[in-house]
């Protein structure tokens, strides 16, 4: 097994506390979505598996040893979207944004992966259905924070927000919005 970086900690730790190094402003969090129902029907084995906090090994398609990378913090299919939203240090990104910083949490992956469902959440269970708290993404969570975190600033605050997706190169919703809390 080619093992690539160094030994494991505690992500959440010290993702809440900060990068690893301060040069290095960026942090990658890998997230493994459990296996669906149907890859689970077909007897699918998943190639991915985590292997303690911050290390993911891939079993090579055509057979071999594992090959191991390492991420700023690893989480398995049962990590839940809380869990997402604390190891991700999205509370200290929003402490940053609240000082005038400009922060980016976006999510990247081949389609079907889980990007929307660690943004969002599930889809809608029907029109006008809302999504459980539980199981709101980083999106929710974040602007749960900001509102209630926003309300102790001792000052007025107004906070704009927009909303888009682009998909295959087409800007598919664009909505403008003004959060007067
Ligand atoms: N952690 C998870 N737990 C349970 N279900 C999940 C999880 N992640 C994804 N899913 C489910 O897997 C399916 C695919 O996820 P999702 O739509 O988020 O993928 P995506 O990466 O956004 O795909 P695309 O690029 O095609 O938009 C959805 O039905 C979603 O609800």
């Amino acid at each position: 097994m080619e093992e690539l970086g160094s030994s494991d900690g505690d992500p959440a730790r010290s993702l809440e506390r900060g990068p690893e190094r301060p040069e290095t402003p960026i942090q990658v969090v890998l997230r493994v979505r459990p296996m669906n129902a149907a890859e689970l029907r077909r007897g699918e084995q998943s190639a991915l598996h985590c292997s303690g906090t911050r290390t993911l090994q891939v079993s090579p398609p055509g057979g071999g040893p594992d090959v191991a990378f390492r991420f700023g913090a690893v989480l398995d299919g049962a990590c839940t979207q809380e869990d997402v939203f604390r190891v991700c240090g999205v509370r200290r990104l929003g402490e940053l944004a609240l000082r005038g910083f400009s922060c980016t949490v976006f999510t990247f992956g081949q389609t079907g992966s889980g990007k929307t469902y660690t943004l969002t959440g599930p889809p809608p269970q029907g029109e006008g259905v809302p999504i459980p708290p539980s199981l709101g993404g980083i999106m929710q969570r974040t602007f749960a924070w900001l509102l209630d975190r926003v309300q102790n600033l001792g000052a007025p605050v107004t906070l704009r927000a927009s909303y888009l997706e682009i998909y295959n190169e087409q800007v598919l919703v664009v909505e403008g919005a003004q959060l007067i809390p």
